[in-house]
């Protein structure tokens, strides 16, 4: 097991966000959780990290309990965080944003800027053009690539398809599969519920804080009550 998240429970103030939360996560999947807005999913996505603390229960990275190694560890350690909203530095060029990804890095980290600028063509063709200047999708590919540059084991992506045209949405989970075919493990976010069940492995159904269901992918995408409330019902199954 590469992740394990145990019974966790954060709080915002007195708000309960996350009540006892328990997944896993294995070596090579691609997971995914979906819910509704303030579920709790992207909170459970920043105390993986170490953005959030938790409350109570415990959280465990290649059998060693990091719940309380602090963010920048965890990142030497090999979990990758792109956060919903971008985040970038936007007077910072396309290339130093990557290279900001790698600093915590001891060695060189040129064969991962390589790779990133394979995945994503358009960062190479844009490496001096400041990060401000980009497009909502250009910076998402940021985001992502910047992540990349830590050499995750597990990269954690809370909403990549998020604003994006359909073409651009398209192309992002292509990329998330390509990611994980060479060898990072995906816990994805989403709110396109229908793409990530499609290129997922596994499954998380989230609702106000809990998580509800779990299931292989491909049968999520099958279950009447998922497609009802997070596919539109719709069963244009491809
Ligand atoms: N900084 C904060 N302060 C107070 N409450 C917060 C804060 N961030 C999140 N919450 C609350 O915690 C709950 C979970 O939020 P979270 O952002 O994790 O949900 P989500 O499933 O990612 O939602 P969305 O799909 O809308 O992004 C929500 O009720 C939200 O209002």
């Amino acid at each position: 097991m590469l992740l394990e998240v145990h019974d966790i429970h954060v709080h915002y103030g007195k708000i309960a966000a996350l009540k006892g939360i328990s997944l896993q996560v294995d070596e090579g999947e691609i997971v995914t959780l979906i819910g509704a807005n303030g579920a709790g999913k992207t909170t459970t996505l920043k105390t993986v990290s170490g953005l959030r603390p938790l409350t109570s229960g415990s959280i465990r990275f290649q059998g060693r309990d990091i719940s309380k190694v602090a963010g920048h560890k965890r990142v030497v350690m090999g979990i990758g965080h792109a956060p919903e909203g971008r985040g970038i530095f936007p007077g910072m060029t396309v290339q130093e944003n990557l290279l900001m990804g790698a600093y915590a890095r001891k060695d060189d980290a040129t064969k991962e800027l390589d790779e990133v600028y394979d995945l994503f063509p358009r960062l190479a063709e844009r490496k001096q053009q400041f990060g401000g200047t980009m497009s909502g999708g250009e910076q998402q590919m940021l985001t992502i690539g910047r992540a990349l540059m830590t050499n995750p084991k597990v990269l954690l992506l809370d909403e990549p398809s998020m604003g994006l045209a359909p073409l651009l949405i398209k192309q992002i989970f292509e990329i998330i599969t390509t990611i994980n075919q060479r060898g990072t493990t995906v816990l994805l976010v989403e709110q396109n519920a229908q793409q990530a069940l499609q290129i997922a492995h596994r499954a998380y159904v989230m609702e106000t804080g809990t998580i509800t269901k779990t299931a292989p992918a491909q049968d999520l995408l099958h279950d009447p009550a998922v497609r009802a409330a997070y596919l539109g019902g719709d069963l244009g199954i491809h």
